[in-house]
């Protein structure tokens, strides 16, 4: 069961001074302290916070009105951190701090987490990623390489710095996020699937290890998130060149396949907010799930993966649901669409005094 807050019996009392907290040497206000005085003040290192989900939840725990962390916010290019700097506030300086990480490079990874006081990293958030779309054909080992390189090996430079103090400690959560592209593939996705698939094997096997020693691994599994990555993606589909493609895949890609992603966006993204918001859950939660997808609608898809193993019967249900009941499907993304603007106008209402 997920609950805000800490832990149980956690009373949060009074926020206590600066310094008191060993996890709060260099950022005051950030302590606060339960019924026995124990300090619970977390350090949370996050990866990519110049924009979408990682900045969302750097600004998230940052403004948390209970102080519980002290957030490390990184990014590769510190140009980037005018954002971040804006809408994190009177946080910036107190319970966020912005560094350079850049997942690619291991040097990059130590000197970070080195910078941290006493390098003690309690919630890691592996965020940093990137897409990659198109028919494989397409796709050079080169592009391929990259894509791994971010967004499964720099999770592994990341683990590899923070868990031998996690283990020693005898506590530390990672959070991962992942993809319901890491439990499901889809067509065109090849690469990224397989990117995101790679680091859902990776957690399951770390978590039988991790748990041994009181840390805890979460994956974060969300569908379309409204974020750069889908201009992303869609420019870097526009550089493609399709004309050595034969012209059944390059209809398939083109006419059916990246306008059909365009609507299941516009439909189904939920806000790099929403994302946020379930994650810091995960984060305070008391028993941290191991898996857990930020949007119900794609339970069904899971759940089909394990009630046939052969794998027929997602397959044939997923082909019948892209290629059979298109029509259907993107009726009812239409009314989803209408559903969402109706549910973002009420709340737009309800803000405005
Ligand atoms: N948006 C979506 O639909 C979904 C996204 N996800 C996952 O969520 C995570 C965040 O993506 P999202 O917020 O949507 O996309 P964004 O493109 O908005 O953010 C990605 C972040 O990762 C950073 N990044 C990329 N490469 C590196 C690197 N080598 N080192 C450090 N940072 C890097 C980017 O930095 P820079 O600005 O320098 O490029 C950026 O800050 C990714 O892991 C993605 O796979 C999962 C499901 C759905
Ligand atoms: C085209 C299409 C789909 C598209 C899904 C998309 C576009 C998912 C994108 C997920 C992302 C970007 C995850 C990132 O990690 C469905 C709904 C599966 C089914 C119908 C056909």
């Amino acid at each position: 069961m997920m609950r805000p807050g800490g832990g149980p019996g956690t009373q949060l009392l009074h926020l206590s001074p600066a310094g008191l907290n060993p996890n709060c040497t260099s950022l005051p206000e950030a302590a606060v302290s339960d019924r026995e005085g124990r300090m619970s003040c977390r350090n949370v290192l996050i990866t990519g916070c110049s924009s979408g989900i990682g900045l969302a939840l750097a600004v998230h725990l940052a403004r948390d009105e209970l102080r519980r962390f002290r957030v490390v916010a990184t990014m590769r290019d510190l140009g980037r951190r005018g954002e971040l700097e804006t809408r994190a506030g009177t946080a910036l300086g107190h319970t966020l701090e912005i560094r350079q990480l850049d997942v690619d490079c291991e040097e990059s990874v130590r000197r970070c987490v080195e910078a941290i006081p006493q390098q003690r990293v309690d919630v890691l958030v592996s965020n940093a990623g990137r897409g990659l779309v198109g028919p494989l054909e397409l796709q050079s080992v080169e592009a391929a390489r990259r894509l791994l390189d971010t967004n499964v090996l720099g999770l592994l430079r990341l683990v590899r710095q923070v868990l031998p103090d996690m283990k020693r400690r005898r506590s530390g959560h990672v959070v991962v996020m992942s993809s319901v592209l890491g439990l499901q593939g889809l067509l065109f996705n090849d690469l990224y699937c397989a990117s995101k698939f790679a680091v859902e094997g990776f957690c399951e096997s770390l978590a039988l290890q991790a748990l041994k020693f009181g840390v805890h691994i979460s994956l974060i599994e969300p569908g379309p998130v409204a974020t750069e990555f889908e201009r992303k993606l869609y420019e870097e589909a526009a550089t493609l060149d399709l004309s050595g493609l034969d012209p059944e895949t390059r209809e398939l890609f083109q006419g059916f396949y990246l306008p059909y992603s365009r609507e299941v966006f516009a439909a189904l993204a939920q806000s790099p907010a929403e994302v946020a918001e379930h994650t810091a859950r995960v984060i305070t939660s008391e028993s941290p799930p191991f898996r857990s997808q930020t949007n119900s609608l794609y339970a069904p898809l899971a759940t089909l993966k394990h009630a046939d193993t052969s794998g027929h019967l997602p397959l044939a249900a997923f082909q019948r649901l892209i290629f059979q009941h298109d029509r259907l499907f993107k009726a009812s993304l239409s009314l989803l669409k209408l559903l969402q603007w109706r549910k973002r106008r009420d709340m737009d209402h309800t803000k405005t005094p």
